[in-house]
């Protein structure tokens, strides 16, 4: 499958949500996309499923336009919105065998749930009704009816809110064992996660793509860019306003048995502090400051 994104904008009245984004992804790919609150991942996300029509541009799928592509998206697609509504008086089961009547699944369908439900660990609730299910469990319940017609494209929007960090660990490997044949996209504010299984990186901030690229290429981007300093209590309110100013941004704080030990991040750092190899952590940071000004994108 390719997704063609072309010059893809989405206006809410007066808010700018997408500006023009150009994005092309093939088959296979595990892509972590990223970016601080009101970014406009989720909106992407929306128009890929078709849930939202962009003010500007297209999405072709295989070349096609996605507003002429309604079925074959939906044979093809797994979606886990953010905030899913799930039938609270439903059973497990009965809930994913209606999702599963909604996707078209016809043959199998008994065998399809039950493999779901190994999948997401839920066989033994498979009978309750899933108003008395924790956060994390209805968490697994949206995943499973996402993996239910193992789609060529599953999007995720931040899949393991919620879930417990054994869980966690489970179901980012099970989103990358998925993405060998397909396109698996995941929004996620975990770094961690994208770490671990994402083979590209999509960076966006203010409707804009300001990185899109394998982790360690935005890892190199921030290379002379991080460092550490200890700092003495007399000097520690000084170089806080140096933050304030926006000299750097801390990434981390520790208390040391003489001062405090921060770690920066900075568009341009100074001698004083000892460079360190970057995180992919500190790379989104630095990505934000360069990108976070409209003069400068990071692509
Ligand atoms: N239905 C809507 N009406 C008006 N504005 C909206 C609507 N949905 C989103 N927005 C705005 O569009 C921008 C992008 O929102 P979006 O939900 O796509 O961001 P996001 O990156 O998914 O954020 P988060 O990480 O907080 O979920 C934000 O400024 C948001 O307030």
């Amino acid at each position: 499958m390719e997704i063609r994104i072309q010059n893809l904008s989405k206006k809410y009245k007066d808010i700018k949500a997408l500006n023009n984004i150009n994005l092309t992804i093939n088959t296979p790919a595990m892509i972590g996309l990223i970016g601080p609150n009101g970014a406009g991942k989720s909106t992407l996300m929306k128009i890929l499923v078709g849930q939202l029509i962009p003010t500007e541009g297209d999405v072709l799928i295989d070349g096609i336009s996605l507003s002429k592509r309604e079925k074959y998206l939906k044979e093809r697609l797994g979606y886990l919105p953010q905030d899913f509504g799930l039938y609270e008086e439903l059973r497990v089961e009965e809930y994913l065998d209606y999702m599963a009547s909604l996707k078209g699944i016809k043959r199998n369908r008994k065998e399809v749930i039950k493999r779901v439900l190994i999948t997401t660990n839920l066989e033994e609730k498979s009978r309750i009704k899933i108003k008395t299910l924790s956060g994390g469990q209805k968490q697994r319940v949206g995943i499973a009816q996402a993996i239910l017609n193992s789609p060529e494209l599953l999007i995720v929007d931040e899949p393991t809110v919620g879930l417990d960090p054994e869980e966690r660990i489970k179901f980012r490997n099970l989103f990358s064992e998925d993405s060998i044949d397909k396109i698996v996209i995941l929004s996620t504010h975990i770094i961690e996660d994208v770490e671990s299984i994402c083979n590209l990186i999509i960076v966006i901030n203010k409707g804009k793509v300001l990185f899109i690229g394998e982790p360690s290429e935005l890892v190199k981007k921030a290379i002379d860019h991080v460092g550490v300093i200890e700092v003495t209590g007399n000097n520690k309110e000084k170089f806080l306003e140096r933050e304030l100013k926006g000299e750097f941004k801390i990434t981390s704080t520790v208390i040391t048995p003489t001062g405090t030990r921060y770690r920066v991040v900075s568009r341009n750092l100074s001698s004083s502090f000892e460079k360190v190899v970057p995180s992919l952590e500190d790379a989104y940071i630095y990505c934000m400051l360069e990108g976070g000004e409209d003069k400068y994108v990071f692509v």
